[in-house]
């Protein structure tokens, strides 16, 4: 993108493991097992091919795109299987609505497979961990020192600063004439926060460890979209599964691991409680700690919360720059949102957010358009039933987060990209509506979903704002910005 200033302003400013009795197997073994189908009324299975079963339904498009053609086909609750191993697709609202409140203890574990002795993917991570005693405590930890209100607030600083920043690194490039490219630049930004509060610091541009931390943060979400369908695969593929990809997730999860015993050496030697690091340690040395975190545990956290507060903020600040783009009237808009609340003698805060709806409808909608996360994943601990339908226990259950999100019968023109759909209803009503079905879901939800929407936020809403209330931009070369979705990690992708 190529930009210059905004002439008006004069600011300086795993997996499934399916025994012989597993109904699905049953159902797929003989007609007598067909009848014991009926009889527990499982979901629907579209028609599949031998052997592969509808791994072939996938391999065209952008799996969640691929997964809401067979489903506005078959319908919302379809059980399918790639090779042996069944999983079920759920792909509507009221879906949704019935897994994640319903049934939400009931599917509040993922069943991920795991890789010993890996940093990445190992059986110590927090958003693999079963929902237990581990879970709960960390849970409760995260909340207390980095993502509950007053954390947010004690932290609201360090994010100023670096809006500040990221402003600094735009206006440098616009007098030089360079252009930009806004995700590498999000991701600038989105990881200088969550370095500073993760481990105090931002990690060094001079001699290279941020770019190293960033191109790890692009290789991992890459293998998290390898891993998730190997998960899917299962057993038949298992060699060829998780065990495929072992020489890059370990080398990328060597690359943490040397990264992270430094930063933990360095904290133990200046003994300070600043940042979630600190925290860690403490809770670590502490006798009489509710739960007996490791060293590895600390890692694994920094590691997992550095992946997920980076990258998803730093691609949806991208779409939501590319759809505002190459929207003029939706700009302006902004622009217009923008001046009358932060004026032109100051940039954009955090603070300015909860006056700027328009704004915030954008960055929704963006949300609901381009989901960071299009698929997430769970398991069925017991038997239950959903949507009237029969889901055995061990069941590996994909929620099609995109299809959600364009369900025709509770969003309407979904493949409209409209702001106004966010502001249309007041608060109450939206409230209201969202308790009835759960159609919103680009933080997932229930015990499983983003424990950081709050942050989320900020991030995207931010970034957008002082991009848009600062800058002009102008698309170099082509006269159209390329939204031609790709799948990098389980990210959508702006090409
Ligand atoms: C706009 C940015 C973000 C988006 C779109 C996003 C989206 C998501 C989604 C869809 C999930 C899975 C939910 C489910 O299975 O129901 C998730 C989980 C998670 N996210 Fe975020 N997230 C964002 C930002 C963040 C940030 C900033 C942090 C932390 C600093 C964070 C930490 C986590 C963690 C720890 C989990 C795992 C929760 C668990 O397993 O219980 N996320 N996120």
């Amino acid at each position: 993108m190529g930009l210059c200033f905004r002439t008006h302003l004069n600011t300086q400013r795993k997996g499934l493991s399916v025994g012989c009795t597993s109904p699905w197997e049953l159902v797929w073994a003989s007609p007598w097992a067909i009848k014991k189908k009926n009889k527990k009324n499982l979901p629907q299975s579209p028609p599949s091919l031998p052997i592969i079963g509808h791994l072939h339904l996938l391999l065209s498009v952008l799996p969640q795109k691929a997964f809401q053609k067979i489903s506005s086909r078959y319908g919302p609750l379809l059980h399918l299987r790639i090779f042996k191993v069944p999983f079920v697709l759920a792909s509507s609202a009221s879906v949704a609505y019935d897994l994640f409140r319903t049934h939400d203890v009931n599917v509040s574990s993922r069943g991920f497979r795991t890789l010993e002795n890996s940093l990445l993917f190992g059986h110590e991570t927090f958003t693999g961990a079963d929902f237990g005693d581990y879970y709960k405590f960390m849970k409760k930890v995260l909340v207390m020192n980095l993502l509950g209100t007053q954390a947010l607030e004690r932290s609201r600083g360090i994010r100023a600063e670096e809006i500040e920043r990221f402003y600094a690194r735009l206006m440098d490039k616009a007098r030089k004439k360079e252009s930009v490219e806004i995700g590498k630049e999000a991701m600038v930004l989105t990881n200088n926060i969550m370095s500073k509060l993760l481990i105090g610091r931002s990690c060094s541009e001079e001699n290279g460890e941020a770019e190293k931390v960033r191109e790890s943060v692009t290789k991992t979400m890459g293998l998290i979209k390898k891993v998730f369908f190997s998960n899917m695969l299962g057993k038949p593929l298992k060699k060829l599964g998780i065990s495929l990809f072992e020489k890059e997730i370990r080398g990328v999860s060597g690359g943490f691991d040397e990264l992270l015993e430094r930063l933990l050496r360095e904290h133990e030697e200046k003994h300070q409680d600043t940042d979630m690091m600190d925290v860690l340690l403490s809770a670590y040395k502490y006798e009489n700690a509710d739960y007996k975190i490791t060293r590895n545990h600390i890692k694994l956290l920094i590691v997992e919360l550095f992946l997920a507060g980076t990258d998803s903020a730093a691609r949806l600040i991208q779409w939501a720059m590319a759809e505002i783009i190459s929207k003029p009237n939706i700009l302006e808009r902004l622009r217009q949102e923008m001046d009358s609340v932060a004026g032109k003698t100051r940039l954009i805060q955090e603070t300015d957010l909860p006056r700027l709806p328009y704004l915030q409808a954008v960055v929704k909608e963006t949300q609901r358009f381009h989901p960071a996360v299009p698929l997430t994943l769970r398991m069925s601990e017991e038997d239950c039933n959903v949507g009237g339908f029969h889901i055995p226990e061990k069941t590996t259950l994909v929620v099609n987060v995109y299809a959600v999100m364009r369900d025709p019968n509770v969003w309407q023109n979904p493949d409209e990209f409209k702001p106004e759909r966010f502001i249309a209803s007041s608060s109450s009503e939206q409230e209201e509506e969202r308790e009835k079905i759960l159609k919103f879901l680009p933080f997932g939800s229930g015990r499983r979903g983003c424990p950081e929407e709050n942050l989320g936020y900020i991030f995207v809403e931010t970034g957008v704002g002082m991009m848009v209330q600062c800058f002009d931009w102008r698309i170099n070369g082509d006269k159209i910005v390329n939204m031609e979705e790709t799948l990098a990690g389980l990210s959508s992708n702006r090409v």
